[in-house]
């Protein structure tokens, strides 16, 4: 049994076969741990969600904030952007079937000694408090009452974490951590708008990961959500989106035993090989 972690795969479907082809991955004995944004802005976005939904236990994957645009646009709180490629998920016979299962995947997955999360945590929460708090958002998204969560998830504020938040103030501080983070300040303070590779960030920022103080320095944390940044193993963290939607890598990493790294290339959209599901 391997369990393997792979990135962002934004409907790239074909790059994901590649990989799994790659891996050997066979999937009545082996795990995929996925980083969210399964869809959108790649091909075949309807492909992807199906086919990792049909190997049910044996992958979890973590809900993006690209997974979360396709849901409110579904639930038409959102217009489509133009850069999406959502209309044939949108269009499908089984659309209700794959977005009931997909607003009912986690926001953070943890098994020790790793924390699955889409994009990452603020330096304030302790890994106890970081799934509280995703579960609180994902008691939302599996009510019966979730299309409200859209109406109110959109936006950059609160900046700073505190118990005391309340309300959709806190469900969306706690969405924008988990699924669109990438830099903070020194205090902790989310910057959401600057997406460029560490080093060319304003002088006040950090990446999240590299933030002093970290107080969820004991788990090891798995992450997608950054291409700029692209596959990156370092302070206890590891980033596995490698750009496949920009003609980058498809990567995977291994988590049991000794990690090890395999990629694809995904410039040449070659043809896909079988996988054993
Ligand atoms: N709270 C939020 N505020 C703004 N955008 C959000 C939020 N949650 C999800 N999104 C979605 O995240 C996506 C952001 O796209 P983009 O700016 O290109 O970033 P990325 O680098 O993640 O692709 C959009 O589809 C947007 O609708």
């Amino acid at each position: 049994m391997a369990l393997y972690a792979i990135g962002d795969i934004q409907g790239c479907y074909t790059s994901l076969l590649r990989l799994l082809d790659k891996l050997s991955f066979d999937p009545t004995a082996d795990r995929l741990w996925f980083t969210g944004d399964l869809v959108n802005r790649g091909p075949h976005s309807l492909d992807t969600l199906r086919f990792v939904k049909q190997l049910g236990d044996a992958a979890v994957t973590v809900l993006g904030n690209h997974d979360l645009h396709l849901l409110a646009v579904a639930a038409r709180k959102r217009k489509p952007h133009r850069k999406d490629t959502l209309d044939e998920v949108l269009a499908a016979p089984d659309v209700d079937e794959l977005l009931d299962w997909l607003r009912r995947r986690p926001l953070l997955h943890w098994q020790a000694p790793y924390c699955l999360v889409h994009a990452g945590l603020p330096p304030q929460w302790d890994l106890a408090t970081a799934a509280s708090c995703a579960a609180e958002v994902e008691a939302v998204l599996r009510s019966d009452n979730y299309q409200a969560f859209f109406d109110h998830m959109y936006g950059d504020v609160p900046y700073q974490w505190s118990p005391q938040l309340e309300g959709w103030e806190r469900l969306r501080f706690v969405t924008n951590c988990l699924t669109r983070l990438r830099y903070c300040d020194k205090d902790g303070r989310l910057d959401l708008t600057f997406k460029g590779a560490p080093s060319t960030q304003d002088a006040h920022l950090a990446p999240w990961f590299a933030a002093p103080n970290r107080r969820n320095r004991e788990t090891e944390i798995v992450f997608g959500h950054w291409s700029t940044l692209g596959f990156y193993a370092g302070d206890g963290c590891y980033c596995l989106d490698s750009g496949c939607l920009w003609g980058g890598e498809l990567t995977a990493l291994r988590l049991d035993g000794e990690k090890r790294r395999t990629s694809v290339s995904c410039r040449a959209s070659l043809p896909p090989g079988s996988v054993n599901t």
